[in-house]
Order: structure tokens, then C-alpha cells, then sequence
């Protein structure tokens, strides 16, 4: 393979590779060929105190520089990110099978947007200044401490930066830990922040699976911890982290509403559920899996859609002109054939793929649904995969309360042409990241992030800072103390 995969070693921490053989083998396997591409060690129980230890004594002095010299680091990563992005998205395409395609433009490159967007705006993280008659008070927006972050495996490289790229502007040091099945991504953007002049020890990655996230929840130098990650799993962490009272933020799963309206431009209206299904091979938190039609527009948007899935190429991801990869794992395979089978028989009717694809990868066939029904398990469980769910409506009412009728509440779209309907609907929709006309954007100006059981807390935007930074208020008297006594 011309291509390194195999890492200096398996963490990242105090500004150097460091490894332990110690810890449990950790095989990283390409999801297109089902071939091991490296093998990494988990962080034991020392290692990760050892990074712990680094994060807290190099977060006093990094809280100490300016914003602005924290944000010119910040911005020179970013920099150096886009440099090397093609380097980055072949070794983010080897770690989670997704296309070349995908990853040469919106893995690195969001994760760089992350850094220089934060870099941006570390000088300007100030306090206020309020006014009491003579008296007056001041506040000043102070870093939390240590930050745990926890990744997913379908966006390793942004979901590192999405959480350190604030992290950091606030002046606060980070340890992260990507998911197991995706290790490889965010060592680099540690050695890459490194070199763009960040103090050893700010941000560390140890490797490892439960356990390992576990192991620094629970430690008392820890203030706040953010997960990207299922609900199951954001139960448990969000019960550790409130144990100690920790700040916390959780963007966990979903299973979106995507409603399109009867006088929808048709292929926009096709293009939104192929960019809500499919793209990631149908792994990406928010997307629309449950794709309410109206009944006028059902049997066109069938015909468009089936048209146009013939046209996605399948195939090896680090081709360019591969737009479908393999999922992320067997396992991950598995689960997805299970709910096509669920979907089958519980009477869904299948219109387009739900099989594998025969070879070593994890590949399986695009699939779609008609004649869903609320009560299906593929219309209630989050599968992450590549499946849609089509499901019929009637009218405006309907669509809302069946769009609600779910324990998540990540994301939503609306696709029609009567732009104060598009608003009066999102505007009854109970989720955090909407979309009009259009699905699945996440530029980081915006925040991003879920309600009820999808989340806690925002990423991106200026109110992430508000999640990594807190108010010291000072009450400053002018004049005599006057006490009762
Ligand atoms: N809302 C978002 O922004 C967002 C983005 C991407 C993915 N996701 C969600 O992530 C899920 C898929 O990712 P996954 O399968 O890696 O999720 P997962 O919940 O299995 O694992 C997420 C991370 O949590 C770690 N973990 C597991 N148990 C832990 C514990 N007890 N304590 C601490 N850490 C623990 C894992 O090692 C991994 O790093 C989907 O549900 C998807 O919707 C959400
Ligand atoms: O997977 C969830 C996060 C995301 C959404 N769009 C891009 N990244």
C-alpha cells in the first residue's frame, strides 16, 4: 500500500506519539477490503492518567496567553489542514470507508473551517460590564478546565475539531478519544495542531473503547465532557458526568422527518432525500430517514429517485468517481440487513436495493422503502445506514404530528415552493437543525445540535462557546458597606 496507515503510535499525548503494547490490540480495518490497515493499542489505566496529567497542567498556562495568540494557532492548523487535505481525506477515506468524493471536501476541510472560524474568534471572548448606579459589575468569561471529548465513527476528523476547535478558543485544554473503529484521523489533527505551534499537552488523544471513556469521565480533574455518540451510550455518559456535576454536551442519534409537500420542485425535493439517505452511506446523525410525500407527488418522486439511484456509482472509495462506500464495519452491516429484513416483514414494500454487494468490503445496495407505516421499526428506530423510509401524508396537519412523533428530535426538512408554509411547518417541528429546501448542511457558523432524546448543548457557532467557557461575575462597590450590624 503506497499509502501509510500504521501510525508513529497509538496516542497523542504531551505533544508526542506515545504507545503502550500493554494495552488491548486494537486492529483498524479498511471497510472497503475488510483487510486490518493498523494495529493500535487502547490506552490502559496509566496512560490515560498520564494524559489527564498533561491536559491540566498545560491548560494553566495556554488559559494564560491572549485569545489572539491562542486564535493565530488555531488559524495556522486550520491552514495547515487545508494544505495537506488531500493526504487527510485518502487516511480519513482508509479509517471510515467513505468515499474520497465525500472526505476531499467535507471532512478536513469542516474541520478546518471549525479551527479558523474559533481561531476567529478567541480575541473577541470577553466579559461585560454592568452598570449599578454607582456600583458596577463585571464579568469574565473564564475557560472550564480540562474537556473530555468523545467521537463517533462516522466523522473522525470534524468531530475532533468540532469539539477542540471551541475547546481550545476558550483556553481550555482537551483530551479526546475517537471511537474505537475510527482511530486514525484525529492523531493527525494532533500532530498537525503541534506543529502549528500548540503548547504540549493542550490537546491529547488516547485511544480505546467504553472503558477508556469511562476512565476520564469519572476523573475529578475533568470539567465537561462531549460525546458524539448513539442515545444508549449518551445515557450512560451524561449519568457519569452528572454524578460530579460536570458540564456536558451530547449530540446523539436521530431519526429525522424529511416532509415533502405535493407543489415541490421534484428533483430538489429527490436531491434533499438522496443528500438525507445516502450520503456517508446513509451514516450521518441527522439524516432524513423518514421521508414523508404527500400523495400527490408519491408515484413522481418514486419514479425520480429510482432514476437517479442508478446513476450512484458503487464501488472502491478512494476512486473519485466513487460516490457510494462500504459502511463503516461488519457489524455495522449487519445491523442495517437486520432492519431490511424487519422492514420486509413487517410489510414495507421494497422499491430499490436491500442486499449486500458480494467481496471482502462491507458493502451493501442502497435501499428505499415505499408504503411505510409509523408503527414499522424502520420508521421509529434510527438504523444508520443507507435506507429510506418513504411514507405517505395528506395534508399539512398530518405531517406535523407524525414528523413529532418520535422520542428524537435532531433534525427536520421541508421541501415546497409556499416558503411561509416551509416556515409555519419547521416552525412546529420539535428539533434542533433544520433545513429548508434543502438537507443535511452543517456549516459551522451554524449552531448544530438536537432536543429531546438527540442531545444536549450546541456545536459551532458563537453559542459553542458558551458550552466551553463560564461567567465569573464581580460585584464591585464604590461607596461604604452598609451591614446590619
Ligand atoms: N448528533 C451528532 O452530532 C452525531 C454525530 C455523529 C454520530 N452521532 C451518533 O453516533 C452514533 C453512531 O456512532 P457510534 O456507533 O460510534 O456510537 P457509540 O455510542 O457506540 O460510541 C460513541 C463513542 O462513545 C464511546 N463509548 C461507548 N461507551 C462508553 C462509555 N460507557 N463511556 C464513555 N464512552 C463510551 C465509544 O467508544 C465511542 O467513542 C449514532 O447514533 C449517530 O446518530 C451523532
Ligand atoms: O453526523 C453528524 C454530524 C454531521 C452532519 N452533517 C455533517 N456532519
Amino acid at each position: 500500500m503506497a499509502y501509510e496507515t500504521q501510525p508513529t503510535a497509538s496516542h497523542f499525548i504531551n505533544g508526542t506519539y506515545v504507545d503502550d503494547i500493554a494495552g488491548t490490540s486494537l486492529p483498524v480495518i479498511y471497510p472497503a477490503t475488510g483487510k486490518v490497515i493498523a494495529t493500535l493499542h487502547e490506552a490502559t489505566p496509566a496512560l490515560v492518567d498520564q494524559a489527564l496529567a498533561a491536559a491540566a497542567a498545560a491548560q494553566i498556562e495556554w488559559a494564560k496567553m491572549t485569545g489572539r495568540e491562542r486564535g493565530r494557532i488555531l488559524t495556522d492548523a486550520a491552514r495547515l489542514i487545508r494544505k495537506r487535505n488531500h493526504d487527510l481525506s485518502v487516511l480519513e477515506t482508509y479509517d471510515t470507508g467513505k468515499p474520497y468524493q465525500e472526505t476531499s471536501v467535507a471532512d478536513a476541510s469542516s474541520a478546518a473551517d471549525a479551527l479558523e472560524y474559533f481561531g476567529g474568534l478567541a480575541a473577541s471572548l470577553t466579559g461585560e460590564h454592568i452598570q449599578l448606579g454607582e456600583d458596577w459589575v463585571y464579568t469574565v468569561r473564564e475557560p472550564l478546565g480540562v474537556c473530555v471529548g468523545i467521537g463517533a465513527w462516522n466523522y473522525p476528523t470534524q468531530i475532533a475539531c468540532w469539539k477542540a476547535a471551541p475547546a481550545l478558543a476558550c483556553g481550555n485544554a482537551m483530551v479526546f478519544k475517537p471511537s474505537e473503529t475510527t482511530p486514525l484521523s484525529a492523531l493527525k489533527v494532533a500532530e498537525i495542531l503541534v506543529e502549528a505551534g500548540l503548547p504540549a499537552g493542550v490537546f491529547n488523544v488516547v485511544q480505546g473503547t467504553g472503558p477508556v471513556g469511562a476512565q476520564l469521565i469519572g476523573d475529578p480533574r475533568v470539567a465537561k465532557v462531549s460525546l458524539t455518540g448513539s442515545v444508549p451510550t449518551g445515557r450512560k455518559v451524561y449519568a457519569a458526568a452528572a454524578s460530579n456535576m460536570k458540564h456536558v454536551t451530547m449530540e446523539l442519534g436521530g431519526k429525522s422527518p424529511l416532509v415533502i409537500f405535493d407543489d415541490a420542485d421534484l428533483d430538489n425535493a429527490v436531491g434533499g432525500a438522496i443528500l438525507a439517505n445516502f450520503y456517508s452511506t446513509g451514516q450521518v446523525c441527522s439524516n432524513g430517514t423518514r421521508v414523508f410525500v404527500q400523495k400527490g407527488i408519491k408515484d413522481a418522486f418514486l419514479a425520480r429517485l429510482a432514476e437517479r439511484l442508478k446513476t450512484a456509482t458503487i464501488g472502491d472509495p478512494q476512486d473519485p468517481n466513487t460516490i457510494i462506500g462500504p459502511m463503516v464495519s461488519a457489524r455495522q452491516r449487519e445491523i442495517v440487513e437486520g432492519y431490511i429484513a424487519k422492514g420486509i416483514e413487517e410489510g414495507a414494500r421494497l422499491v430499490a436495493g436491500g442486499k449486500r454487494i458480494d467481496g471482502d468490503g462491507f458493502f451493501i445496495e442502497p435501499t428505499i422503502f415505499a408504503d411505510v407505516t409509523d408503527n414499522m421499526t424502520i420508521a421509529k428506530e434510527e438504523i444508520f445506514g443507507p435506507v429510506m423510509a418513504v411514507l405517505d401524508f395528506e395534508d399539512e396537519a398530518e405531517a406535523i404530528a407524525r414528523a413529532n412523533a418520535t422520542e428524537f428530535g435532531l433534525s427536520a426538512g421541508v421541501f415546497t415552493r409556499d416558503i411561509s408554509r416551509a416556515h409555519r411547518v419547521i416552525g412546529q417541528i420539535k428539533a434542533g437543525s433544520c433545513f429548508i429546501n434543502s438537507y443535511n448542511d452543517a456549516p459551522v457558523e451554524a449552531p448544530f445540535g438536537g432536543s429531546k432524546m438527540s442531545g444536549v448543548g450546541r456545536e459551532n457557532s458563537k453559542t459553542a462557546i458558551n458550552h466551553y467557557s463560564q461567567l465569573k461575575s464581580v460585584y464591585v462597590r464604590m461607596g461604604d458597606v452598609e451591614a446590619p450590624f
